[in-house]
């Protein structure tokens, strides 16, 4: 039941405007792809999440949680993802319509951890139509943690408690686990140069788990994430 004579208090707390409360934060990752015998798979939906819910205790931005879906290009082979369009109409939208109705959301950042959901960009000015929603994604974290499952996801699966450091030397195994720097992934790395180079990255360099490196790609990815909601917040 909604109240509406209730004063609410947008100048509480640790925030860096009142009206950041018209701008949400949303989180899309991926809960179902294999990133070898060390990190779960649903590593890129947690790294999504930490940066997302992050990001909002450090501005006053509202959290929205995460979207339960993926996509990915068919050719890659690593995990269940559906098509960009059925991301964008069954679950995006719908989200961003609810967080507009009942949170009085006007501007969302999205923020990204599975390289394959940088193919939604070209839906959002049609959905910010649609919803009267303006719409930022970041994509930062996919940027700069290097190849798939590789020393960057396993160094900030270390920070954020995800990584299992018992299995770290599995990782070496890519017969079992393929789609570590996608080195075993052929028609992906045949379709598309930058994976190609990303899993050459991996066979020179090897993996290196490292807590150091994993707190350096959280908060590069999260000074990007919190000059976004700037930009949004004075756009
Ligand atoms: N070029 C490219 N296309 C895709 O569709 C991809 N999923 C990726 N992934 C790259 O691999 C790293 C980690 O990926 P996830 O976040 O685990 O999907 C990252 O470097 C991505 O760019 N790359
Ligand atoms: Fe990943």
């Amino acid at each position: 039941m909604e109240s509406k004579n209730i004063r609410l208090n947008y100048d509480s707390g640790n925030i860096i405007s009142p009206e950041i409360h018209k701008i949400g934060i949303l989180a899309i990752g991926s809960h179902l792809e294999n990133h070898g015998p060390a990190l779960p798979i649903d590593t890129d939906a947690k790294i999504a999440s930490y940066l997302a819910l992050e990001a909002s205790n450090r501005t006053g931005a509202k959290f929205l949680g995460i979207i339960y879906a993926a996509t990915e290009h068919p050719y890659i082979k690593h995990g269940i993802h559906i098509k960009p369009i059925e991301l964008v109409d069954k679950h995006l939208k719908p989200i961003l319509k609810c967080a507009k109705r009942s949170l009085k959301i006007q501007k969302v950042l999205i923020v990204n951890g599975h390289g394959g959901n940088t193919k939604i960009k070209k839906y959002l000015p049609t959905i910010a139509e649609e919803t009267g929603i303006k719409i930022k994604l970041n994509n930062r974290i996919v940027e700069i943690e290097g190849p798939h499952a590789g020393s960057g996801e396993l160094s900030i699966g270390l920070i954020l408690g995800i990584t299992d450091p018992k299995r770290l030397r599995e990782c070496e195994n890519i017969r079992e686990y393929p789609e570590i720097g996608m080195i075993g992934l052929k028609e992906a790395r045949e379709r598309d140069k930058k994976i190609d180079e990303s899993a050459k990255q991996l066979e020179n360099e090897g993996i290196n788990a490292d807590p150091i490196l994993g707190k350096s790609l959280l908060e590069e990815a999260l000074e990007d994430i919190i000059k976004d909601i700037k930009l949004l917040l004075d756009d």
